[in-house]
Parts: C-alpha cells; structure tokens; sequence
C-alpha cells in the first residue's frame, strides 16, 4: 500500500522533510532544468510541481537567512554603504540620461537599502535642463499587482500598514495620479529592492512577487507601444551580493545591473548601460 495518497499529501510531507533537514537540498540550488528528483517522489508527482515547490521552500530559507544577516547588521552598513550606492547611482550615465524613473521609498523598518538621496536628487532635478519625473510603487492588491504613480514632492506620499511610504493615489485637487502604464513616454530606469542577489543578474525579492508581476506587464507594454526596454537595476548591501545560485523560477526577471557599495555590476548589454 502506497503512504502517499494524492499529491496533497505528498507535497506537505515533502515541505516537513525539507523543514526538519531530513531531506535537505543542497545549499548551492540547481535550477530547475537541472534538478534531480527525489525518485522515491518522482513516480506520484509531476517533476515541475516538486521543483516548484523546492524552489519555493529554498526561497523562503533564504529569505530567512538574508533577514537574519541584515537584523544583525543593518545599522552599520546603512551608515557606511548608503551614502556610497547613492552616489554611485547618481554618478552613473545611465542615472544622467534617464528621464522617467521608478524608485522604491526606502524603508528602515525592512533594512532596505536607502534612496533618500536618489529621491532628492529627482525632485531636484525639475529646476535643471535635465529634470526627471519619479514613479513610486502602490500595492494594488495581494494578487501580486503594483502600480506606480507620479509624485512631486515628498508631501504626496503616505505610510501604508507596512509603514512604507506609498503614494497618494489622488492629487490634492482629486484627479487621478499619472500611472506609468498610461504615459505617452516609456520609462528609463527601474530601481529595484530585493533580500538577495548574484553575479549572474538575479535578485530574490521579499516574496510578494510585486516586482516580477510589474516588470512582466510592463515590458509587454513597452513592447506593444515599440519603446525600448527600462533598465532594471538593483541596489545591494555587500552582504546582499551571494557568489551561490539563487533559487529562481520562469517568473523571476533578471535584472541588468546591480549597484552596491563598490560600484556598478553590469550583467546584459542593454543600450543605456553602454553610454558615457
Ligand atoms: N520600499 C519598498 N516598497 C515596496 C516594495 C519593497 O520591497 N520596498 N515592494 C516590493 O515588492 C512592494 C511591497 N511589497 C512588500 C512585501 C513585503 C514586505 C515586508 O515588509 N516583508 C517583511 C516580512 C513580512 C512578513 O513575512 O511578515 C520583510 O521582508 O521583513 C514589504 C513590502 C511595493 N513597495
Ligand atoms: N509575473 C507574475 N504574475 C503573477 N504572479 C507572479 C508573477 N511573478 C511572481 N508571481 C507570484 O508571486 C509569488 C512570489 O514570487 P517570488 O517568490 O518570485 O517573489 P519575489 O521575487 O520575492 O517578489 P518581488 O518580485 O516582489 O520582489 C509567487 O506565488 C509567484 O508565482
């Protein structure tokens, strides 16, 4: 008699084992092409369900251990990395050139990497001969759905339950706020948050799947309207840089370039990233 009744069972049994370390997968996670199934699961179970379902449990323990890493150290490397990765963004051309740029309102409470001074230097901008426009993220659902609205100064913005700061999705005479998937111009840049990242352009998210869901819809998009692609670009704390694999699926977007304390990663041959 079979002690597996449905694939139900066997997916909960399989994420105990992982949990209890009793059937731990290596530290160094395979992609899924490369996975070996567990035979003893490999007869009940679609081989693309129990991938999924590792790379989830391997995402989740990173997370875990990325949070852990950054409790701990979080204060100092914001002091001493923060001012530096925000000057290397400001410094980089790709950063001069772009027009249209959607950032992330950094938070302290999550120990994210500061944009306080990217922000700034945005808002700034609309005095110079090269002024920038600035998107931020809105939670549309937990679906996974983000939006990004224009903002002009800090004062559009306000903490969801979070505590991130949000926009208001109104502006302060009621119309709607610009939303990039309705900009007649497509935007230059997307500045991206995330727990990890790897010398191969990928990124390990908080697990909300916002940024993937958006980059995904947004580049069909750009498409559609024959505009060119943004640049996706992370900002990393040294201890966010990973030499192993990150564990990732067909929806994990890699990103072009990843800007930590020591300067700019580059990781594809996007245009923007080959200006001086
Ligand atoms: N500043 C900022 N804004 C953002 C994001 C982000 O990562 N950073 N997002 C990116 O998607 C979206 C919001 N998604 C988020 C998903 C999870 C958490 C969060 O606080 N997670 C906690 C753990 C929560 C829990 O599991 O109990 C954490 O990571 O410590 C925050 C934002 C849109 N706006
Ligand atoms: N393009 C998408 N469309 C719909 N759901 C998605 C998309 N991308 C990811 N998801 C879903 O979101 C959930 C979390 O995905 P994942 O673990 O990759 O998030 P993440 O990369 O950590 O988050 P984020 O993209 O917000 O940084 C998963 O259930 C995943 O299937």
């Amino acid at each position: 008699m079979s002690v597996f009744c449905g694939r139900f069972d066997l997916l909960q049994v399989y994420s105990i084992l992982a949990r209890r370390s009793i059937l731990r997968m290596p530290r160094l996670v395979l992609p899924v092409s490369e996975f070996r199934l567990q035979s003893c699961f490999a007869s009940s179970l679609a081989s693309h369900d129990i991938a999924m379902s590792c790379i989830i449990e391997q995402k989740k323990a990173l997370r875990s251990r990325m949070r852990r890493e950054l409790r701990l150290q979080y204060e100092s490397l914001a002091h001493e990395e923060d001012p530096l990765i925000q000057k290397h963004v400001m410094d980089a051309s790709w950063y001069k050139r772009s027009r249209h740029i959607c950032a992330y309102i950094s938070c302290h409470s999550i120990r994210e990497v500061g944009t306080s001074q990217i922000i700034s230097d945005i808002f700034n901008s609309v005095h110079t001969d090269h002024p920038k426009s600035l998107y931020v993220p809105w939670i549309q659902d937990k679906q996974s759905h983000l939006k990004f609205f224009h903002i002009g100064s800090s004062e559009d913005l306000i903490a969801n339950s979070m505590g991130i700061l949000e926009p208001i999705p109104a502006n302060s005479d009621g119309s709607p706020r610009s939303d990039v998937m309705q900009m007649n111009e497509s935007i230059d840049l997307i500045l991206m948050p995330g727990l990890a990242f790897n010398h191969a352009g990928r990124r390990l998210g908080r697990g909300g799947g916002y940024y993937d869901c958006f980059v995904k819809e947004y580049l069909l998009h750009a498409a559609k309207m024959g505009w060119k692609s943004p640049l996706l670009v992370g900002l990393a704390y040294s201890t966010q840089i990973l030499d192993e694999v990150i564990p990732t699926d067909t929806k994990d977007v890699p990103i072009d370039a990843l800007v930590s304390s020591s300067g700019v990663l580059r990781f594809s041959n996007h245009p923007l990233l080959n200006v001086d």
